[in-house]
């Protein structure tokens, strides 16, 4: 479990002081995936960095299983940084070492020996898919190859947390798709915390269960994926579901967005609460995603008939999460 407690971070600028963190609070669940999100300079790096005991807070705490790691003495603080794994979005790999003396690297530092270091290697190579390359070097790799390299040598000295900065930037979609699956193998297969900091929700919407959004320093929300999609207002929802295009519906009984989730509700409860109700439901608005397997749809819907209100409550008691029953006096969506 990651504890963030009140942490507060500034850097002094030619121009004066910078807030990178400004009183974040947020927790991580161990195994779980956090995204961090939020626009260029809103502190997603420095709370990594911070995170990952690289920089301490200016104020607040930072506890790794509820040890405060502002009280450790240097020696400690040294040996508890080699367990937290950390990656960017440069691969920063040796040119002159192979895929697989770059994993090592971290393993002869520590004087493990080769039998041990080959078969923790050869497990690595195996997890990001490229046991092939193992004697490549980095400059015969495709730079997500580099980055998957990356991810393994962060991971050779069994961290039980990675913190992945901006770990797909600058990749094209299948290089990125690649990195993502790698992170989301090491999380299921070596059960380690991840931590990402992304300026895209897509990332957090293919790996991560919870999502902190970051906006000049401050924590705006955090929570689980799922548990935020219950929330209207909530600016997880705007960033991570489809966009709906506010196109006024004349002629509609009633008007509503809508969250649907995973397979029966998303392929079946419209079709169903139409016929169930005698009700005609049109699609006005909005679309389709996934947040890791599951599938999502947010949709606004137009309801004609005379029970579009007990349609609409049927298809919340089903799990639709109901947002917002928008009526005006033509049926114009707000
Ligand atoms: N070492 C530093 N010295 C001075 N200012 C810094 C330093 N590190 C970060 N900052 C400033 O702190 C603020 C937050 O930066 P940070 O890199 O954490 O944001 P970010 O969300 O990761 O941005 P990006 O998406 O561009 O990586 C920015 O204004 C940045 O310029």
């Amino acid at each position: 479990m990651i504890t963030v407690e009140n942490v507060s971070k500034s850097f002094r600028s030619r121009t004066g002081s910078v807030v990178a963190l400004d009183g974040v609070s947020l927790e991580v669940a161990a195994g779980a995936a956090l995204g961090v999100v939020g626009p260029e300079g809103s502190g997603k790096s420095t709370l990594a960095r911070v995170v990952s005991l690289q920089e301490r807070p200016d104020a607040g705490a930072v506890r790794l299983d509820g040890l405060n790691t502002a009280t450790l003495d240097t020696r400690t603080l040294r040996a508890t940084r080699r367990q937290i794994g950390f990656v960017t979005g440069e691969s920063q790999l040796f040119r002159q070492r192979t895929a697989a003396g770059n994993i090592a690297l971290p393993l002869e530092q520590s004087g493990v020996d080769g039998p041990r270091r080959r078969a923790r290697v050869g497990r690595l190579l195996d997890l990001i898919g490229l046991t092939d390359k193992a004697a490549a070097y980095p400059d015969d790799l495709s730079e997500g190859q580099r980055r998957r390299v990356a991810v393994a040598r962060a991971l050779v000295g069994e961290p039980g947390l990675l913190l992945a900065d901006d770990p797909t930037a600058n990749l094209d979609t299948d290089g990125a798709a690649g990195v993502l699956a790698v992170l989301d193998r090491a999380r299921a297969e070596l059960g380690v915390t991840l931590l990402v900091a992304t300026k895209d929700t897509g990332v957090v919407r293919r790996i991560c269960d919870d999502i902190a959004l970051l906006e000049a320093g401050r924590l705006l929300e955090h929570g689980n994926l799922f548990e935020l999609l219950r929330h209207p207002e909530s600016r997880a929802v705007r960033e991570l579901l489809p966009v709906i295009d506010a196109t006024p519906s004349v002629g509609q009984d009633r008007v509503a967005d809508i969250v649907l989730i995973g397979f029966a509700a998303v392929g079946a409860l419209l079709p169903e609460a139409a016929s169930r109700f005698g009700v005609q439901v049109s699609v006005l608005g909005g679309g389709l995603t996934r947040l890791g397997e599951t599938p999502v749809a947010r949709f606004r819907i137009g309801l004609r008939g005379e029970r579009s209100d007990g349609a609409l409550a049927w298809i919340d008691d089903r799990g639709g999460i109901v947002h917002q029953p928008l009526t005006g006096p033509q049926g114009v969506a707000a």
